[in-house]
């Protein structure tokens, strides 16, 4: 499944109970893949220090897809995940890292069984 995973130091309190749904529309529109297709987690009370500093809020983010992805996909992806975060986390953009995995489909497995073969 395309999967976005979220390492905040943001509390859990900070999260809106909503936020891994709300930002499922988001990921299907800039990933161009169906919604529910989609893993979102987001992991809180993360010891985090991005250039020295921990106690602002703060991110770092894997965003894993079997394509879509690209140059110009990723310059797309960025803006609309990074607009969304800072609208529902408080988190600045200067404070989000985004990095992106383009994998190939015989190195993910639903269900026990390799995406190569379940969409082949
Ligand atoms: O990363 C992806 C994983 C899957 C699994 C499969 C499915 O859920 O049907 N399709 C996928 C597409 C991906 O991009």
């Amino acid at each position: 499944m395309p999967c976005l995973k979220i390492f905040t130091n943001l509390t859990n309190s900070f999260i809106p109970n909503d936020f891994v749904n709300k930002i499922i529309p988001v990921l299907s529109k800039a990933v161009q893949k169906s919604p529910e297709k989609f893993i979102c987690l987001i992991s809180p009370d993360c010891a985090l220090s991005i250039g020295g500093e921990s106690s602002t809020p703060g991110a770092v983010a894997t965003l894993e897809s079997i394509g879509n992805l690209g140059p110009s996909q990723n310059k797309v992806i960025a803006k609309e995940i990074s607009d969304f975060v800072e609208k529902e986390l408080g988190i600045s953009k200067d404070r989000f890292f985004l990095t992106f995995y383009d994998l190939k489909n015989f190195n993910v497995a639903k269900g026990g069984i390799t995406v190569d073969v379940l969409e082949p």
